[in-house]
């Protein structure tokens, strides 16, 4: 395998157009298949619990006179949005009532459960009389909640802060606070980089037995499974089998831990598999539940208040004829410094160095055994968008999908620059280097853990992929999109990285983007809206395509 390291410093503006670039792959929401979702999601609602002190006096903690109460911290935080506050409020009680619970606390707390409260932001009206059950049914019961809300309405942002609340608690009343405290997961490594989290299945142990966990779980006082849209049915089984196994708790749900699903149906479903509404015979999801906490105000659009109506609008009806002819009002065509990235440059790009490349793995289209894209020739320059293609280190936020800068290369001590290959590629000579001649590739890390405006550079070793290849037949002529090619299973080394001239929607969902720029359109699932929602105002998207009204009309 060979790894070309292009250093050319003149693509600045390739790069900043590209690093918002998004693969936007299928079609027209189907407005159907969301309004079920929806409702689906709201018929959960039953009730909370939340917790007072023996006078009847709700939230205010005062530890050490040092903490502000959870009020005045939510104040601070969610300024006017009350949803927030409330959505806060009721994890705070239910992870403070277990923080005093398991560490012996009561004594000198005077925190219990003495209270249940119908949810405060429930769209779906109930009759006093069922009210008055679902009360008494969930008195005392533990946290089993599902913060919901459109993309933009700061599910991520009562998450951050209820961590950063209960790392104040722990610190003021003298109690450890590390990762598993609040064990914040998400079902892909990409959303749970943009959370500061690990993913659900790493966390919980869902490919290994249960052994060690036991011991470090024992202060854990609340989970968070964020991007819920994602996860699939059987996982979230597992989920609760596992958890139940690691905090020794066979006979309540999800091991009577504290427990809060966050994200919003109407966004994308797990790849190749069922998404957890449509889990009818699936008891976790449809009978555990017991409180629904609703965000609606939307705060991604705060700067373009127009944009987030009509995305709102989008998300609960469809578009129409009009809105999608304002929306292609920003295409911008193909403009030149994107077309660098696409696989019909990349093919002229080969045919211009057939010369060179055609004996090499470089021609293949490479796939690894999880169906994921590898590149076998990685083209790099100071500076080149790069996203990791593996799930190396969550918590450390280098995980599938999180994006990174290439920096540079470590050799390895025998190897000296006199040692590189030089090749032509697009007409550049450009030094070329094989793997087993480098030691590491360093590369700044642009998502999730970054401190200020520090460079985290962080450095990747090369992993051995098992991967099926089609290589171009027969080695003579240009090689082209329609070459005929023969499969083969190969083995080689390479780091976990893939060029990153565009990601696709799954990456993303979740970020708000500030300069989006759509390559394609691919109207299946939700994807349009999803796409469309990650952009903080219309005047910073970009279109290469126009949107087809006909794909995403209104009902
Ligand atoms: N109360 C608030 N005041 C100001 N800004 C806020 C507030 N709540 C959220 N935001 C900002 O709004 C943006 C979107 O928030 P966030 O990413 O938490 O939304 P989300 O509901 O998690 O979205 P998604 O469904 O796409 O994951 C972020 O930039 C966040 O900082």
């Amino acid at each position: 395998m060979r790894l070309s390291a292009l250093f050319l410093g003149a693509i600045p503006m390739l790069q900043q157009g590209l690093m918002g670039a998004v693969l936007c792959t299928v079609l027209a929401i189907s407005q159907k298949i969301q309004k079920r979702r929806i409702v689906n999601t709201l018929h959960q609602l039953q009730s909370i619990c939340r917790i007072v002190d023996e006078n009847g006096h709700i939230t205010d903690i005062e530890v050490n006179g040092t903490l502000k109460n959870i009020r005045d911290f939510a104040e601070i935080h969610f300024s006017e949005d009350v949803d927030q506050k409330k959505s806060f409020e009721i994890m705070m009680c239910a992870f403070i009532d277990r923080l005093y619970k398991e560490s012996n606390k009561s004594a000198e707390g005077t925190w219990k459960v003495v209270e249940s409260m119908e949810p405060s932001v429930s769209k779906k009206r109930k009759s006093n009389d069922e009210r008055e059950k679902i009360g008494k049914v969930n008195y005392h019961k533990q946290l089993i909640g599902f913060l919901s809300g459109a993309g933009g309405t700061g599910k991520s942002h009562v998450i951050k802060t209820a961590c950063q609340y209960a790392q104040k608690l722990c610190k003021a009343l003298g109690v450890k606070f590390d990762k598993r405290t609040i064990v914040v997961t998400a079902p892909t490594g990409a959303a749970a980089v943009s959370i500061n989290g690990e993913t659900t299945a790493g966390a919980f142990a869902f490919k290994r037995k249960v052994k060690d966990e036991q011991e470090e779980f024992k202060i854990t006082y609340l989970v968070i499974v964020d991007e819920v849209s994602f996860a699939f049915v059987e996982d979230m089984e597992l989920l609760n089998e596992k958890i139940k196994q690691i905090f020794d708790n066979p006979w309540e749900p999800f091991g009577g831990v504290p427990i809060v699903f966050s994200g919003d149906f109407a966004q994308l479903s797990p790849v190749g598999g069922r998404p957890l509404y449509k889990s009818e015979h699936s008891i976790v999801w449809k009978e555990y539940l017991n409180a629904f906490m609703e965000l609606r105000t939307n705060h991604r659009f705060d700067k373009d208040v127009n944009w987030g109506a009509m995305l709102g609008r989008f998300r609960d009806v469809g578009l129409s004829t009009k809105e999608v002819a304002i929306i292609n009002t920003r295409v911008v065509g193909n403009l030149r410094f994107h077309v660098r990235g696409t696989r019909r440059e990349y093919c002229n790009m080969k045919r211009k160095a057939q010369d060179i490349i055609y004996a090499d793995v470089g021609e293949a289209h490479v796939e690894d055994q999880c169906n994921k894209r590898r590149d076998p020739l990685l083209k790099l320059y100071y500076g080149r968008p790069l996203y990791i293609n593996h799930n190396e280190d969550v918590a450390g936020c280098v995980a599938n999908g999180a994006i990174c800068e290439f920096r540079g290369v470590k050799l390895k001590p025998a190897v000296s620059q006199k040692d590189f290959e030089t090749i032509i590629i697009d007409g550049y000579h450009v030094n070329c280097v094989s793997i087993t001649q480098v030691d590491s590739l360093l590369v700044n890390m642009l998502d999730g853990c970054k401190g200020g405006n520090k460079e985290t550079i962080i450095e990747l070793s090369p992993k051995v992929i098992y991967a099926s290849a089609k290589f171009p037949v027969p080695f003579t002529g240009p090689i082209t999109k329609n070459s005929m090619r023969t499969r083969r299973r190969i083995s080689f080394e390479q780091f976990p990285v893939n060029c990153a001239n565009a990601r696709t929607v799954h990456k993303l969902q979740g970020r708000s983007i500030h300069h989006l720029v759509v390559s394609a359109w691919d109207y299946t699932d939700n994807r349009v809206y999803v796409c469309l929602s990650l952009c903080t105002t219309m005047k910073g998207l970009f279109l290469r395509e126009p949107l087809n009204p006909s794909k995403t009309k209104e009902e």
